[in-house]
C-alpha cells in the first residue's frame, strides 16, 4: 500500500478574474473548489491511474468535511485525524497577471493529542510499504517532525518519498529516502544559490545522491525534469502545449513516478511517465487523467547527460 501524508490539507479555491484591479471590487469570471495539499494530490492522481493509496493527515471543520467527502466520493481511501478547527482555503488566482498567483492559508492548530493519533497510524505501516510525505508543516507542529518520522520509518524498512521544501528536506536526506523531488528553486534555496540552468543544477543534484538519496528528481516546470541516480543523470523534456493550470504538477510527477515504479520497477519508464503526468496536469484544469498522461507520454523525450 502507498500512504500519503498531508499535514495541512486545503480546499484549493481556483478563481479567475478578467482584469484584476487592486483597491477595487473585482468579480470572479470562473471559480472552482478542489481538495488540495500535496499528499492529497498524489493520492488523487494515483487514483486516476487505478492505483490504491490511503490519504493520511489532519482535517477539520466544514472545509475538512468538504475535503474528506469529495475524496471519498472520488473513490479514495482516507484515514484522516479530525481536528477542532477548519482546514485552510488556498487561493489560486488566474488573472491578467501573467503567472498564477497563490495565497495559501495557515491551517488549523494541531494539538499534541491529535499529533499522537497520526503517529499511531504511521506505526501500523508495514515494511516494504510506501509513505509519501508531502507539503508544508503547520506552525503548531515541531519543525523536525519529518526528520523524526523519516528516521523511524526508514529503520522499519518502509520506503520513503519526500516532497518538502527548505531545511526539512536537507534533514530527511539522512534517512536515505527512495525519492525526493525538489523543483529547481527549492534545490537552490537549500544550498543558498540561484540555479538557472541544467548545468548549474547538476552539482547540487549529485550532492544529494552522494548524501544517500536513491533517486533525486529536480523538476523545472516547462523545461521538464532531471533524474539523478547513483549510476546516471537523465533529462526528460516535455512538449510545450498550452498551460491551463500548473498547480499540482509536481505532485502529479511524484504520483506518476511512484505509481509506475511500484508496478513495473522500471526506473526510466517511471521517470518518463511521471514527467508526462506533471505536464498533463499543467495542460488541464484539474489534476491529470490517465488519458491525458497517455497523450503526452509519446512526446516526452529522455536524454542521458
Ligand atoms: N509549463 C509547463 N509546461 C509543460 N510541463 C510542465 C509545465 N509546468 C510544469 N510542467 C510539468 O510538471 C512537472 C513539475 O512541475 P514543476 O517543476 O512546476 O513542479 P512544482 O514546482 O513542484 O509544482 P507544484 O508545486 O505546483 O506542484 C515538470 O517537470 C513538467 O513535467
Ligand atoms: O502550503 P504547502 O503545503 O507548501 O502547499 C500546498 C499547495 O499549494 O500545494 C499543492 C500543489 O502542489 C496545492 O494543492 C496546495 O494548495
Amino acid at each position: 500500500m502507498i500512504y500519503t501524508v498531508t499535514l495541512n490539507p486545503s480546499i484549493d479555491f481556483f478563481i479567475e478574474v478578467e482584469n484584476l484591479k487592486i483597491n477595487d471590487l473585482n468579480r470572479m469570471k470562473k471559480e472552482q473548489k478542489i481538495p488540495g495539499g500535496k499528499g492529497i494530490n498524489v493520492s488523487r492522481v494515483l487514483s486516476h491511474l487505478g492505483i490504491p493509496s490511503t490519504a493520511l493527515g489532519f482535517v477539520g471543520g466544514f472545509t475538512g468535511e468538504f475535503i474528506r467527502n469529495t475524496l471519498i466520493k472520488e473513490g479514495l481511501q482516507v484515514d484522516f485525524v479530525e481536528v477542532e478547527t477548519d482546514s485552510r482555503i488556498n487561493i489560486k488566482l488566474h488573472s491578467n497577471l501573467k503567472d498564477e498567483t497563490e495565497i495559501n492559508g495557515q491551517g488549523p492548530i494541531i494539538s499534541p493529542e491529535k499529533l499522537a493519533e497520526l503517529c499511531k497510524k504511521l506505526k501500523r505501516i508495514q515494511p516494504q510499504e510506501w509513505v509519501v510525505l508531502a507539503g508544508s508543516i503547520p506552525a503548531s507542529l515541531p519543525e523536525h517532525i519529518y526528520e523524526d518520522w523519516t528516521k523511524d520509518l526508514s529503520q522499519r524498512g518502509i520506503r520513503l518519498v519526500v516532497d518538502v521544501a527548505g531545511k526539512s528536506l536537507l534533514n530527511v536526506v539522512k534517512s536515505r529516502p527512495f525519492l525526493i523531488k525538489p523543483n529547481h528553486h527549492e534545490l537552490g534555496e537549500l544550498f543558498h544559490v540561484h540555479l538557472n540552468s541544467v548545468q548549474e543544477i547538476i552539482p547540487y543534484g549529485c550532492e544529494l545522491v552522494e548524501r544517500g538519496v536513491k533517486n533525486v528528481i529536480v523538476s523545472m516546470g516547462g523545461d521538464g525534469a532531471l533524474l539523478f541516480t547513483t549510476e546516471a543523470i537523465y533529462w526528460a523534456r516535455t512538449p510545450t502545449w498550452k498551460v491551463v493550470n500548473s498547480v499540482g504538477a509536481g505532485d502529479s510527477l511524484v504520483a506518476g513516478f511512484i505509481g509506475t515504479y511500484t508496478q513495473t520497477k522500471d526506473l526510466l519508464y517511471s521517470f518518463r511517465y511521471g514527467v508526462a503526468a506533471g505536464s498533463a496536469t499543467a495542460f488541464s484544469q484539474d489534476l491529470c487523467t490517465k488519458d491525458m498522461i497517455e497523450q503526452v507520454l509519446p512526446q516526452v523525450r529522455i536524454q542521458k547527460i
